[in-house]
């Protein structure tokens, strides 16, 4: 796959030094219920941010709110230097929407449906380079409605992508897609990054987020409990170690940050320094995940 072109971003601007997406306390309520509880965010101009977490966590309406198509209840809100509840035309071209469903006419075939939407931007980026970006130039000249879900998709984010965005926001993108076309959709987001494109994004999956963002914010019932790269998540968590052996005929475990003195004594204890059953495991992000979204009431750091 070859990468979309883009213009390169501004450097050494005043627009450089302010972030891409600034939130602060922002707030949505359904029925008096607060779906989106007081959420800070900040996403660096050029860096790909995922937000993950489970469904219903608030992830699609944060970002709905973020493109300027759901209002919101309270807080602050700043995408590319503009209110997005206020944005207009102009600012609107500066942005590439990928939502969860498409507005693309069926009836249409994939190029014509791409090149119909040339006409919505000032510097399109031209239709069959466009088909080759996202791996739709064999399926070209299919109509739409007879796409299949994961090439559907490809189609969104062609559509996204095609008015060279500096802000691209993807909600769920690889939803539906087999793994060939997920790895082929990474190295098109990476293509955008490395052209200076700020990337938000939302998954469900946390290989997507380890590989491709260079921060993740962990959001569980309308709150941000977590951000950091996607190496760092979890902080005190990720230091935990569980050490397991068996004494006498009894499984032991004890979790602990420092294992050392635990090991050393544990050999010591043994002429051989041998101990049955011994292993020593740290969590993983799978680990990390998991114990951040049950617990809700933690701190946003
Ligand atoms: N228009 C609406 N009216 C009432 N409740 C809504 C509306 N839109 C969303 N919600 C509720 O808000 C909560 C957050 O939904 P949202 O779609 O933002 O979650 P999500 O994290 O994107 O989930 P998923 O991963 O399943 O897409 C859910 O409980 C949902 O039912």
């Amino acid at each position: 796959m070859t990468a979309t072109q883009q213009a390169p971003a501004p450097r050494g601007t005043a627009r450089d030094e302010e972030p891409a997406v600034r939130v602060r306390g922002l707030v949505k309520r359904y029925g008096g219920r607060a779906v989106v509880d007081g959420i800070d965010l900040e996403v660096r101009r050029g860096e790909v941010f995922a937000l993950l977490g489970p469904n219903g966590a608030g992830k699609t309406t944060t970002v709905e709110i973020l493109e300027g198509v759901r209002r919101r209840d309270a807080g602050e809100v700043t995408v590319l230097g503009e209110d997005p509840a206020t944005g207009g035309r102009r600012w609107r071209d500066r942005i590439g929407v990928v939502g969860q469903t498409t507005g693309a006419g069926n009836a249409l075939t994939v190029r014509e449906t791409l090149d119909h939407y040339t006409h919505y931007h000032a510097a399109p980026v031209p239709t069959g380079e466009l088909l080759a970006d996202v791996g739709l130039t064999e399926a070209a000249s299919r109509r739409v409605d007879k796409l299949s879900g994961g090439q559907r998709r490809r189609l969104e984010v062609a559509l996204g992508v095609q008015g060279r965005p500096e802000l691209l926001f993807l909600d769920e993108p690889t939803t539906g897609m087999d793994p060939v076309a997920r790895r082929q959709f990474w190295t098109l987001v990476e293509g955008l990054r490395t052209r200076g494109t700020t990337v938000l994004l939302t998954t469900h999956y946390l290989d997507e987020a380890a590989h491709l963002a260079d921060r993740v914010g962990v959001i569980t019932a309308g709150r941000l409990v977590e951000v950091g790269p996607p190496a760092d998540l979890g902080g005190d968590l990720r230091r935990e170690v569980t050490v397991r052996w068996t004494e006498g005929d009894a499984p032991r475990e004890v979790v602990t940050s420092a294992p050392g003195a635990l090991l050393r004594d544990l050999l010591a204890a043994d002429p051989f320094g041998e101990v049955p059953d011994l292993s020593v495991t740290r969590p993983g992000l799978e680990d990390v995940y998991l114990r951040l979204v049950a617990t809700p009431e933690r701190e946003t750091r």
